[in-house]
């Protein structure tokens, strides 16, 4: 029997004030221990990722569901992606990989999953930020404040990998994008090989950072590909995050697991919520100075 493991992500943050930090390791550490007790009961980890990922997308705290970021025109555009290790599978219902709008809404409909108009996922903190994006757009004249607008522009993308007690990997990753992008942009999180990917041979990852970035260098398979090679999880986050900043200038972030259990989380950005349960301890963190381990209950 393999010990049971997930790791979960709060998006590639740049500077989180005091008491939103406080909420945003809350959310965390709620959606790991949801998750690994999916694991403890005997869950998959496709169940695992997915219970994870609902309860950051109901938190407004995060960019993804409910306290999504809003694109030019002031709406909820979300993308997510989720995929199974045991036999690369990525829908349950559908062979398909991808749907995207009014078809992605049939299928929800469909499959008898509530419909929710938009408006309710948004939030006053999403508005002014989409004014204050808008407003700085218009102003922007120094090279440093481009750069500082791009580092808080877009936090709270979520993520989770797991592995179950049957060795079976996955992940899932979802996010409202970066705020005041076009409508119609695709971001990484729903593109298997960037947002993610999970395959039982290598492992399962689940990644963050600027979309355009990862997904020109396919940031998730990259990572995986130097797993292959035998690097271990640390190196080959590493090594892709490495590769990601140096050819394109992307910051991001990626939480990586194995079937043997081993884990490892790494950003370029300024700070990454995280938290990974195993073995009946909790670890978690935000910036590099700050991780903790604590006994689950
Ligand atoms: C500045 C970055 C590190 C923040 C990060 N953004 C995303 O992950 C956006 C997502 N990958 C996309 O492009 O649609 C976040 O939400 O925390």
């Amino acid at each position: 029997m393999n010990s049971a493991v997930i790791v979960v992500h709060g998006g590639g943050a740049s500077c989180i004030s005091k008491d939103r930090k406080e909420r945003v390791r809350q959310g965390i550490v709620k959606a790991a221990t949801v998750g690994y007790n999916i694991l403890k009961e005997g869950g998959s980890a496709v169940d695992a990722v997915e219970g994870a990922v609902v309860v950051l997308e109901d938190d407004a705290e995060f960019n993804a569901g409910h306290g999504s970021v809003l694109n030019e025109n002031g709406e909820v555009e979300m993308d997510a992606s989720i995929m199974n290790g045991k036999d690369l599978l990525v829908m349950e219902k559908t062979h398909h990989c991808f749907l995207t709008d009014q078809g992605a809404a049939k299928f929800a409909a469909d499959n008898g999953i509530p419909a929710i108009p938009g408006e309710q996922l948004v939030t006053e903190r999403n508005k002014k930020r989409l004014e204050k994006e808008k407003h700085e757009k218009l102003t922007l004249i120094s090279s440093l404040s481009l750069f500082l607008s791009l580092l808080t522009r877009s936090l709270g993308t979520v993520g989770a990998v797991a592995v179950d007690c049957r060795g079976n990997v996955a992940y899932a990753t979802s996010t409202g994008g970066i705020v005041n992008k076009m409508p119609g942009r695709v971001g990484d999180t729903p593109c298997i090989g960037s947002g993610g990917y999970a395959d039982n041979d290598i492992g399962a990852i689940s990644t963050t950072g600027h979309g355009e970035s990862i997904l020109k260098v396919n940031l998730a398979r990259l990572t995986l590909f130097h797993v292959e090679q035998g690097k271990t999880l640390e190196e080959a986050a590493e090594a892709s995050l490495g590769y990601m900043k140096s050819k394109v200038k992307g910051v991001g972030g990626v939480i990586v697991v194995n079937k043997a259990g081993d884990w490892a989380v790494k950003w370029t950005s300024a700070s990454m919520p995280w938290a990974a349960a195993k073995d009946g301890k909790l670890h978690s963190g935000i910036d590099l100075s700050d991780t903790s381990v604590t006994d689950l209950p």
